[in-house]
């Protein structure tokens, strides 16, 4: 088959009508490319956990050779230890915090002085679509979306038995009082959120594209070597055989059966259920850094502010891929202060 389309809804919703007749290998052909899509947890596990040297390489579609475009080789691998023994180290990720606060100050800030603007002008707050951390945009606000009507979300009963009472005012964009990483590890119900709203509403559909190093058999079909590989991430986190109600945004799934903890790989070293950070020998270095700054930053605006949703506003979860998949329609959020005091001009 040739398919004329790079619009991925379109390859999205062909590759599910053929998945749907012909089960979860499909292969397409994309102009002279051989291209094979994967939205089988088993075979995603059996290709990219127990035969990962053959699928870890990259198609040599990228004008530009970096670590997360270079071939499966000497130089990735150099690029990739740089990253991870340096600037992703966990001491270092660690010796961040000084940053985070600033930036969570800055945010918290702008929320405050944009909520008494507001007030001012019509009585009522709306922030729209504007959560300043490009990673935290569409998880933070699916998140929010999904449970902006819920008590479960706002009270996050477990956040302020963790960090006590409001929290005073923030002056000159530095907060006193943050709730920190080490506290995070207290709130497994935060983390069951962020990993819901990773699934339910994953950043990228499909991770970036592999390449086959070999010719090789998947389930039965010849696919030759350098064929480009691609891992349906979506069709995993929705799929009903392994997920109950899999359209539904409930966190709990999540927790230990005691709500004690989160009890969950997501780099899917035994099985793959879903991963939103791909998986393998490619899986994204720098996820352990974007779980801590959603939890670090949904906690803290929780903290700081009540959510809800903007008078006449109907939540809108419809996606829209642009880079990444952002909400269609921006969500439009009032916004309260939980600080002690009024917020003050700055
Ligand atoms: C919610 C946030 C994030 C998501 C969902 C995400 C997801 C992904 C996915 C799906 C891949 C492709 C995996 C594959 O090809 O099999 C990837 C690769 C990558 N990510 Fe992330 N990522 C996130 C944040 C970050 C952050 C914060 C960093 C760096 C600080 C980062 C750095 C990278 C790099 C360097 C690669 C290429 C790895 C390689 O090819 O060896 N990502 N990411």
């Amino acid at each position: 088959m040739l398919l004329l389309t790079h619009s991925l809804p379109e390859l999205q919703s062909i590759t599910r009508d053929l998945k749907s007749k012909y089960g979860p290998l499909v292969s397409l052909s994309i102009g002279s490319h051989p291209s094979v899509f994967i939205g089988s947890h088993s075979l995603t596990h059996q290709v990219l956990i127990q035969n990962g040297t053959t699928f870890s390489d990259r198609p040599e579609i990228y004008p530009l050779r970096a670590i997360s475009t270079a071939s499966y080789g000497p130089i990735w691998r150099t690029f990739r230890h740089n990253l991870t023994s340096n600037f992703l180290r966990p001491s270092n990720v660690k010796s961040y915090s000084c940053a985070r606060k600033y930036a969570l100050g800055v945010m918290i800030s702008r929320l405050q002085k944009q909520q008494q603007q507001q007030e001012q002008a019509v009585g009522t707050i709306k922030v729209i679509d504007h959560i300043y951390l490009a990673i935290l945009r569409l998880s933070v606000l699916m998140c929010f979306g999904e449970k902006l009507d819920d008590s479960g979300l706002n009270d996050m009963a477990s956040v302020h038995d963790v960090v006590g009472p409001p929290p005073p005012i923030v002056v000159d964009h530095e907060p006193e009082l943050v709730i920190t990483e080490e506290k995070l590890q207290k709130i497994p119900y935060l983390k069951a959120v962020i990993l819901e709203g990773l699934r339910r509403h994953p950043p990228g559909h499909l991770v970036l594209p592999h390449r086959v190093t070999k010719e090789v058999e998947l389930q039965g079909y010849k696919t030759p070597k350098g064929a480009t590989i691609n891992f349906m991430v979506a069709e995993m986190g929705w799929d009903p055989d392994v997920w109950d109600e899999p359209m539904e945004f409930k966190p709990e799934r999540f927790l230990l059966n005691d709500g004690s903890g989160v009890g969950f790989d997501v780099g899917g070293s035994k099985g793959i259920k879903m991963m939103p950070f791909g998986a393998g020998r490619r899986i994204c270095p720098g996820a352990d850094l974007a779980l801590l700054h959603l939890e670090y930053f949904v906690a803290n605006l929780i903290w700081y502010f009540h959510w809800s949703v903007a008078d006449g506003y109907v939540v809108d979860l419809a996606e829209q891929v642009k880079f990444k998949v952002v909400m269609k329609n921006p969500l439009e959020t009032k916004i309260i202060s939980r600080t002690k005091g009024q917020p003050i001009d700055q």
